[in-house]
């Protein structure tokens, strides 16, 4: 059974259009909860990672259950504002909005192999502007790592073009 069963779809939230793929009911449901982490953590076992990296607020739901079954640590990426130490920042556009996010400047380690987390890639804005961030503090993005990808807002493509791979538990073709 795919995981897009699991994950509600509300029409024209949080503005008219947007088919807005509403992951609570995922992780309201244990079993569905648990695949997805479950097949992440699968994908990712042989793998070298430092770090997981994860992108507030719906990413940090699964890279932190995730960053304990592999035994690595997490990077919070943030919202403008939110973190209290020193920060780098990137503006970006996504599919409803435009915001900022900041990681902390000792975070990152040159060399590091960090694994992005988020919910879902749309556009992709969110997602491209924090593998430049983890860039910029020299760290090395193994994976962009989804629950959900959105296709026709070319989310993998504009990833693609910045030499960075993608991964998606499930997508949803537009319907
Ligand atoms: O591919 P994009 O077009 O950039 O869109 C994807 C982003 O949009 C959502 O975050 P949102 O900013 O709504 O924040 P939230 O996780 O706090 O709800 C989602 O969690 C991704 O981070
Ligand atoms: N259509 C969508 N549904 C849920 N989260 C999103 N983030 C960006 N686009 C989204």
């Amino acid at each position: 059974m795919s995981l897009t069963s699991y994950i509600r779809t509300i029409p024209d939230y949080p503005q008219k259009g947007v088919k807005f793929r509403d992951i609570t009911t995922l992780l309201h449901n244990p079993v569905g909860l648990r695949t997805a982490i479950d097949q992440l953590a699968e994908r990712y076992r042989n793998i070298p990672i430092d770090h997981i990296a994860v992108i507030e607020s719906r990413g940090f739901l699964l890279g932190a259950p995730l960053a304990y079954l592999m035994n690595t640590g997490l990077i919070l990426i943030r919202k403008k504002g939110k973190l209290p130490a020193a920060t780098i920042g990137e503006d970006y556009d996504m599919e409803y909005g435009t915001s900022t996010i900041e990681v902390h400047t000792d975070a990152i380690s040159p060399g590091n192999r960090i694994l992005l987390i988020d919910d879902l890639i749309a556009t992709g804005g969110t997602a491209e502007a924090a593998v430049k961030l983890i860039r910029k503090c020299g760290g090395e993005v193994v994976e962009c790592a989804f629950l959900v990808n959105l296709p026709e807002l070319g989310g993998n493509e504009r990833l693609r073009e910045i030499g960075c791979p993608t991964f998606s538990l499930c997508a949803f073709d537009g319907e």
